[in-house]
């Protein structure tokens, strides 16, 4: 039998209303001796006095939600105390928990642990919960709020399911070889599981959108020194972040800063002036600034436009055509003249007068969108469920080539499992229990 556990369900410190919830067999016995006998009808906010039951002291005037196995977000007996956010009272209220038979406070995650072990959601749901809390921008709180909906569940259940189908023609194969089968059921699989293969690799082919919107979208600022990286890094971050100076080769090490861009979380990267030196520690900067660039998702070049050797510098010509965007700064200084450096995607911009600043923020905003921005269909959002399918993909090209139903049938097996692990949802036995049960073969 499941321990009873409890924990501080809201934020943790000083707040007008802290939330206590408890899950497990113990949950009635519990607030049976914090309200003195009389417990609340389920599902509905009772106000009531809280008392310690050894010796009858009040704790506070709180409010009470009961809600009865299995219709609970655990799937246990749960209950919810809402009290005043005072420490005190929140020390004496686990205090007094702490002191009750059978009671223990909950690890992270245990309360969503015991749903998913109760079938309350599956796995892709449970991480979207946490991701959920841990949203800090809006295109990821979307994203988290679509995978606790349970659309990417839903999606690689509907996979298992096709795998599950198309494994009952060779399981059926295998027992019962003397029956009225198909001559060849690879006529009858074989495209099926092509078909399960594109959709997995056009899935698999995602530019890893998922992830990025989850870890935050890196944008690295390369570029000439003196060029204004660092001041552009500060007018994006609003504070003083980086150090800048008129002395070429000011910054060294790699500096970032989290924004939320238009609802979308970037890491910006500022970094060493890229040029030859014999400083070995600038040279080490360069190094990092070039290696940051290359691990960065959308890499942009700044230029100081009124610079004249700009032209002269072969490697800013190559920069430009891989960069993303090519930011020419201190427009203040000129009238804009870029000379023979024309790249395709670029924005003039003065990070001294803050001209062309918005216009860049939203070709920032819309790069990034376009490449990371929410699909029609749900996307992976973790390398777990990445690992797995590209192992059932595997396994599935196996069951193409297999030179024996058995071996065939085993490759399906383990793509199945491989689905099955990223849900957690149902084992393979189950499922081919289901479709057993339909699969009609004379028996
Ligand atoms: N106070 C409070 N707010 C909260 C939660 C909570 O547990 N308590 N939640 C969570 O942390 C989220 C809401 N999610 C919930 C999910 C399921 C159930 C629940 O009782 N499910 C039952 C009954 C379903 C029904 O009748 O609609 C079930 O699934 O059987 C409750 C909250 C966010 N806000
Ligand atoms: N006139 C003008 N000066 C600017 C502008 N942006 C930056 N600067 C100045 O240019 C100089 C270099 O700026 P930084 O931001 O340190 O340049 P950086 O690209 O980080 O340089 P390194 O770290 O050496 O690679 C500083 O004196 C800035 O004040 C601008 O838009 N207009
Ligand atoms: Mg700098």
């Amino acid at each position: 039998m499941a321990q009873t556990i409890y924990a501080l369900a809201s934020g943790k410190g000083r707040a007008g209303v802290a939330v206590i919830r408890i899950s497990g067999p113990d949950t009635d016995m519990v607030l049976n001796a914090l309200l003195g006998g009389t417990l609340p009808s389920p599902r509905k906010a009772v106000r009531a006095w809280l008392r310690d039951p050894d010796n009858d002291e009040l704790i506070d005037d709180g409010l009470v939600l009961r809600f009865c196995a299995p219709a609970s977000y655990t799937g246990e007996d749960v209950a919810e105390i809402h009290i005043h956010g005072g420490r005190a009272i929140q020390q004496r209220l686990f205090q007094v928990l702490d002191r009750q038979p059978g009671l223990r406070m909950a690890e992270p995650g245990e309360f969503t642990k015991r749903a998913f072990g109760n079938g309350k959601m599956d796995l892709t749901e449970a991480e979207g919960v946490i991701d959920l809390i841990d949203a800090e921008t809006e295109a990821q709180r979307q994203q988290a709020l679509r995978q606790v909906k349970g659309e990417l569940g839903d999606l690689y259940h509907q996979w298992a399911e096709r795998i599950t189908r198309i494994l009952a023609y060779y399981e059926a194969e295998i027992d019962f070889a003397d029956e009225d089968l198909p001559d060849d059921i690879g006529q009858e699989t074989k495209p099926q599981i092509s078909e399960l293969i594109a959709l997995i690799d056009n899935h698999l082919n995602d530019n890893r959108r998922g992830e990025r919107l989850r870890d935050g979208v890196h944008i690295a600022l390369i570029g000439p020194p003196n060029a204004g990286k660092s001041s552009l890094l500060n007018l994006l971050a609003q504070r003083e972040a980086a150090i800048v100076s008129d002395i070429a080769g000011t910054t060294r090490d790699v500096l970032e800063v989290h924004l939320d861009l238009g609802g979308f979380p970037v890491v910006v990267s500022d970094t060493a002036g890229l040029r030859d030196t014999d400083d070995v520690i600038e040279k080490e900067g360069v190094r990092r600034a070039v290696e940051a660039a290359e691990r960065s998702d959308i890499c942009v070049l700044v230029v100081d436009l009124s610079d004249p050797t700009n032209a002269e510098r072969g490697d800013i010509a190559r920069y430009m055509e891989v960069a993303d965007l090519v930011v020419f700064n201190k427009t203040d200084r000129t009238d804009g003249i870029s000379g023979p450096l024309a790249p395709k995607n670029n924005v003039k911009i003065s990070v001294k007068d803050g001209s062309g600043v918005s216009e860049m923020l939203a070709n920032i905003g819309s790069l990034v969108e376009s490449r990371f921005g929410l699909t029609e269909a749900p996307v992976i959002t973790r390398e777990r469920h990445r690992s797995a399918l590209v192992e059932a993909r595997e396994n599935l090209a196996r069951a193409l080539t297999a030179p024996e139903v058995s071996l065939a049938a085993e490759d399906l097996r383990m793509a199945l499992r491989a689905v099955g692990r990223i849900t957690g949802r149902v084992g393979v036995e189950e499922l081919l229990d289901v479709i057993f049960r339909d699969f009609c073969i004379g028996k």
